[in-house]
Formats: structure tokens, C-alpha cells, sequence
């Protein structure tokens, strides 16, 4: 059987530190990258990207939505960078969103969980706003093939807390609500279960709620969003220990130069490492 994705997270997160890159092709990074806002371009950009960093970040974190845009021949793009991310080591977080209910929920489980599938990919991003009960057959999928999930639990917008903070009869906000379905999906699994909650890095103190989901924390909006590196520690207390923290443009702004590309990321490991460990270097 396929190594769970939580332990493989893990040992990425050990051996790489947490940084995950966003491959997010904007038509605007197209442009500033001197590339053509067609499927040459796109497929350039992924490429570069691919090779500057998969070799060296624990997860690259493609964002289909750049990738659909162009259709069919985009979605051939999208796939050649996930087999060619991980090939060179990297654990591919599919940024697709999905949520539906039933048999549909099934089939967006089967097209990026699905080991066979072309598009399968370590972990997906899923939104749980049909119910959390609705992931249930991406939860089971990802189970049978070592994949994981990443549940949009807090997320970086402003807008996401009309919903998210939203109070349940219990007296429980349905972002607490989520994140106690993830513990309870992770219960006694070691070194890390493989259900993650997306919370956003933007959020400030989130003592309130309990982060100690014994899965991985994906963090979105360092760098273009305004959090920091350092804001880390303050936000997510003692589970920083578990949180994987995503730069997309960030990184990504820094153009087509290969050396440029790994420079920035370099920057922002050493800029995490230094926050979430004073410094020492766990390696
Ligand atoms: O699921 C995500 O990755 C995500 C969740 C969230 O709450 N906020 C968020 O920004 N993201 C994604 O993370 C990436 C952030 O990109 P930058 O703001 O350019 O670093 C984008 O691909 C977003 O879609």
C-alpha cells in the first residue's frame, strides 16, 4: 500500500522545510515574465517553475484555475506538470476547490485522487460548504491511495468569514466546526494524518481556535496577501509545528530567471525556518 500522504508531508516538511509554492500562472505574471497569454506561454511558465523548484520545496501547489483557462490544451499543461513535479520529488497540491455532493463528489474524487487518474495529484483542495459530510467520498479515495485533502477551513479572503465565523447552535463557528471534523478524521494517525485545513496566514491571533488537528495546516497569503513569514508564530501558536506555509506570487514575481526563482524561495524557507524554529535548523 501507498505511504499515507500525512507521513509523506511529513518527511517532505523534515528533509525540505514546509515551504510550498504556488504555480499560478496569472495572465499578468504571463506578461511580466515576457511570455504570450496563449498555451505556449502557460506551458513555459509551468515548465520554468517545475524546474527551478521541484527539485528542492516539499509541495508545489498548482492553481487549476490558471491551467482550465486555456481548456483542453491547458489541462494537457496541467498534467505534464504534476508527473514532471513529481518525478523531481515534489508533493503536488492540486488547487482545484472542488465540492459537490453524492456520485459527482465521486467523480471529482477520481479525477485527482484516483492513483490511475492523469491528473492525480498528492493532495486536493476541497471546499466543504455543502456540508463536511459531502467529502466523504474524496475522503475515502484519498484513504485507499495515499492521497490527502485540504479543507477550506479559515480562509485568507476577508470575505470567507460571513461564512466561516458564522456561530452554530452548539456555539462552535463553522471554521471550528471543520476543523474538529479533521481531528476527529486524524485521530491516531502518525507521524501527521493526511486531512488538512486550509487556514489562511492573514487571520491574526487564532487562539480561539483549536489548530491541533494532528494534520497539516496549508497557510495561503504570505507575500501578495500581506502576511509575513513572522507572522507565523503569532498566528498559529504551538501548531505552527504543522503548518505549511504557501507563497504564490511572492515567489513567482520574480520573473523567468531560473537562479531568481530558487533565490526567492530560498529567501522565504530561510525566513520561515527562522520564525517557526528561532533559527535552529531541524534538518
Ligand atoms: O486553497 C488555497 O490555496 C487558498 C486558500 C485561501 O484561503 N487563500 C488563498 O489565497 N488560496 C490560494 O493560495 C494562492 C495564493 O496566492 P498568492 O496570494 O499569490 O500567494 C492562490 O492560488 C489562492 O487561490
Amino acid at each position: 500500500m501507498t505511504e499515507p500522504f500525512g507521513a509523506r508531508l511529513r518527511r517532505a516538511m523534515d528533509e525540505r522545510g514546509p515551504l510550498c509554492v504556488g504555480i499560478d500562472p496569472h495572465a499578468s505574471l504571463l506578461a511580466d515574465w515576457g511570455l504570450n497569454d496563449d498555451v505556449a506561454g502557460l506551458e513555459h511558465f509551468s515548465r520554468t517553475v517545475v524546474e527551478a523548484l521541484a527539485d528542492r520545496v516539499a509541495v508545489l501547489k498548482p492553481q487549476s484555475a490558471f491551467f482550465e483557462r486555456f481548456g483542453s490544451r491547458g489541462i494537457a499543461v496541467l498534467e505534464k506538470s504534476v508527473a514532471e513535479a513529481r518525478a523531481a520529488g515534489a508533493l503536488v497540491v492540486m488547487d482545484a476547490k472542488r465540492g459537490d455532493i453524492g456520485s459527482t463528489m465521486s467523480a471529482y474524487a477520481e479525477t485527482f485522487l484516483h492513483k490511475d487518474a492523469p491528473l492525480f495529484s498528492d493532495a486536493l483542495t476541497v471546499s466543504p460548504y455543502l456540508g463536511y459530510g459531502s467529502l466523504k467520498p474524496a475522503v475515502a479515495l484519498a484513504r485507499e491511495n495515499g492521497a490527502g485533502l485540504f479543507v477550506l477551513a479559515l480562509t485568507s479572503n476577508p470575505e470567507g468569514g460571513e461564512v466561516q465565523h458564522a456561530v452554530r447552535p452548539d456555539g462552535r463557528d463553522v471554521g471550528a466546526t471543520m476543523l474538529a471534523h479533521l481531528a476527529a478524521e486524524n485521530a491516531g494517525e502518525e507521524p501527521l494524518g493526511s486531512f488538512g485545513a486550509v487556514v489562511g496566514a492573514t487571520l491574526g491571533d487564532l487562539s480561539s481556535y483549536d489548530l491541533n488537528i494532528n494534520g497539516p495546516l496549508l497557510a495561503p497569503g504570505i507575500g501578495a496577501q500581506g502576511a509575513t513569514p513572522a507572522d507565523l508564530p503569532a498566528v498559529f501558536g504551538a501548531a505552527v509545528r504543522d503548518v505549511v506555509p504557501n507563497v504564490s506570487r511572492g515567489v513567482l514575481r520574480h520573473g523567468r530567471d531560473i537562479v531568481a526563482l530558487r533565490d526567492a524561495a530560498c529567501r522565504f524557507a530561510d525566513e520561515i525556518r527562522t520564525a517557526t524554529t528561532g533559527g535552529r535548523d531541524l534538518r
